[in-house]
């Protein structure tokens, strides 16, 4: 290097110093450094920038995640295990209050071990009770690990629901460790595959099975983020929290789903303000008196055991998903994920509890039939059932900074995963439209899409969620397409990262068969989806129209063409006042949802209407509705 070059460069390094003429520090200085240490881009030599394209491009080519659901398959494997513990634990005698003490001595005095008579005629002998009691193998700890984990580094199983703590105990400890059970088919299988891991390898044999290879990822590592450590809560209000957290985990868990938690690292406020007789539903939704319930008895029914293919499932007959040729398909992949195929405004009907018994099928008396009770068989496996098992992801509800609570996973969820169903109370529509304004922000149309003008064979419902629901009812609002300002270009905000609730299933969350709805009936379930991969504690937010983006659109050109846009700001100023600034992200919005606004802009509709700048009354009710968060409430 030349002097002079090394003298330029030194200089470059060389901190600077900078004055200010209106700022001083309160010591009276006014002095900042600057220094010109940043990386030349230009200097880097062709082959180098060669490289880093190259590896830029690969990382966006290569498929980032394994496809093995180990969520889903864990979870359905786990219920029915769950279930047919509950079925043996309920067909064998109460347990004996004696042994019961017995055990709980053992467990709080070290290593006293009680032999006691043995009540139970299932077992015979005399039983030594253990303080360590062996692991059932059908109970593998619980391990909400997902695929972002790379290294299987720090992947710490979630402890098993209090239900479930007690559940393996009260099976455990009534007898001898050599003793195993007599296994039910799904059990034996999963024993065999434990059996071998245990002839193979040592310690491994109480351990959940083997996690699937991990994913590869190029480029930078995601950070899972921090969490700030909590305000700490004085006992009222730690004790609000935990109640409230217990209650709705114990509700969760009765489904086999997931627990849910409450935190609030903004302000001391314990609790959402909820109504004293709030009712958590994790899945089934509550009918109003004056909603007439769909009748089960026309569920249509499968005669597969496998549901793996669409086209061999009766039940998908009346489906719309179907590929040019007409055949079906399913909205999900094998391994359980959404497929992302369904077009908007058509409803996923799942399969459902139901399966025609082979004379039925075979007699030919068709897939649509009244259900018999003996008609009602567990199916052996369907892919076809997803949003109907149990949420698997543990959830927390937190506190904001800007717009109350809001609802975050406490695990990476995997683009395409089924998240939960928006419960609450199945109201008429007449009945949602009296709501007020303010309060409407926990309602949802069940038929949006057909509202919009499609005739419909059947009355319309809303559910509301202010008095029974679970936890979607926290879901924030981030628009896909943000700006409400009149004649800007439309700006990107941050996007949603869970769908809208366009993925209707029609058939119920629970084996229960009243909660088994019927195709195009009307009152179809809503499944939240997650639309890309989320980081544990990232928030989930959704569009609540995201139709909007194309109706402000073609306003703002119908206004443009004519070029009056005097009414419009006069209108429009005075519709702002009032609104609240929008948290999706951009500066640029204004989330309209107050009283005020929806009269202001009713009387912005008329001025437009008359001054020509919207041609029909359809437009200006479709405007209307686009600055509201229910958009189909002023849609006739
Ligand atoms: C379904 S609730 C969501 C839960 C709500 N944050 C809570 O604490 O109960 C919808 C309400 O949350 C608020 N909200 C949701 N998203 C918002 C956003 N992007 N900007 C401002 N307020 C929002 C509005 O008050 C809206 O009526």
């Amino acid at each position: 290097m030349e002097f002079r070059d090394y003298w330029r460069r030194s200089w470059q390094r060389w901190p600077s110093n900078v004055r200010w003429d209106n700022w001083n520090r309160e010591d009276g200085t006014n002095t900042t450094w600057e220094t010109a240490e940043t990386i030349n881009h230009s200097s880097w030599s062709k082959p180098e920038k060669k490289r880093r394209k190259h590896l830029a491009s690969e990382s966006l080519e290569i498929d980032v995640f394994t496809t093995t659901d180990i969520h889903n398959t864990e979870t359905y494997l786990r219920n029915q295990a769950y279930q047919e513990k509950l079925e043996k634990a309920r067909s064998e005698p109460e347990p004996d209050p004696f042994t019961e003490m017995a055990k709980l001595m053992a467990k709080h005095q070290g290593n006293i071990q009680p032999t006691m008579p043995n009540r139970n005629p299932l077992q015979g002998k005399e039983i030594a009770l253990h303080n360590t009691p062996e692991p059932l193998p059908l109970d593998p700890p619980r391990a909400h690990s997902t695929s972002f984990n790379t290294k299987g580094k720090g992947k710490r199983p979630v402890p098993p629901s209090e239900s479930e703590a007690s559940d393996v105990s009260m099976t455990s400890v009534h007898r001898k460790p050599s003793q195993r059970p007599s296994l039910t088919s799904s059990a034996k299988k999963r024993r065999s595959r434990i059996i071998r891991s245990e002839s193979s390898e040592d310690h491994r044999a109480i351990l959940p099975p083997t996690p699937p290879s991990p994913p590869i990822r190029i480029g930078p590592p995601i950070k899972t983020p921090k969490r700030t450590p909590s305000i700490p809560a004085n006992n009222v209000t730690a004790a609000k929290r935990k109640g409230l957290q217990q209650a709705w985990s114990s509700y969760a868990a009765k489904q086999a789903a997931a627990p849910i938690y409450f935190v609030n690292d903004i302000d001391d406020e314990a609790i959402p303000d909820l109504d004293p007789s709030f009712q958590y539903l994790e899945s089934t939704y509550i009918y109003s008196p004056a909603v007439e319930k769909p009748s089960d008895g026309f569920l249509v029914s499968c005669s597969c055991d496998y549901c793996i293919e669409a086209r061999n499932c009766d039940c998908q007959d009346g489906s719309d998903m179907k590929n040019p040729q007409g055949v079906s398909f399913f909205a999900y992949t094998h391994s359980g994920f959404f497929a992302f195929n369904v077009q908007h405004g058509i409803e996923v009907i799942e399969c459902n509890k139901v399966r025609l018994s082979f004379r039925s099928s075979k007699s030919g008396s068709g897939s649509m039939r009244n259900v018999e009770p003996s008609d009602v068989l567990l199916r052996t496996h369907c892919d076809n059932r997803v949003s109907q098992r149990p949420r698997d992801v543990p959830i927390e509800i937190f506190k904001t900074a800007s717009y109350g609570w809001g609802v975050r996973p406490t695990v990476n969820v995997q683009k395409g995963k089924v998240l939960g169903i928006y419960t609450g109370l199945v109201i008429p529509r007449a009945e949602a439209e009296a709501i007020s304004p303010e309060l409407s922000g926990y309602r949802f149309d069940l038929d949006g899409d057909e509202a919009e003008g499609i005739e419909v064979g059947h009355p319309l419902h809303s559910v509301d969620s202010r008095l029974y629901g679970n936890w979607t009812r926290f879901i924030n609002y981030r628009p896909l397409a943000c700006n409400n300002l009149p004649l800007q270009p439309l700006l990107l905000a941050q996007p949603p990262n869970i769908s809208r609730p366009t993925r209707y299933t029609s058939t119920g969350s629970r084996s229960d068969l009243s909660q088994q709805i019927p195709p195009q009936s009307g009152l179809p379930f809503i499944a939240f989806v997650a639309q890309e991969d989320i980081l544990a504690r990232t928030e989930f937010t959704f569009d609540y129209d995201p139709s909007t983006v194309d109706k402000l659109q073609a306003i703002k050109s119908e206004i443009k063409k004519k070029k009056n846009t005097k009414q419009w700001d006069i209108a429009f100023d005075a519709a702002i006042q009032g609104a609240k600034p929008c948290y999706c992200g951009s500066d640029q919005c204004l989330y309209l949802n107050v009283p005020s606004t929806y009269y202001y802009f009713l009387t912005l509709g008329f001025i437009l209407w008359n001054t020509g700048l919207v041609d029909e009354r359809m437009d200006i009710l479709v405007f209307l509705s686009i600055y509201h968060e229910s958009p189909s409430t002023f849609i006739m």
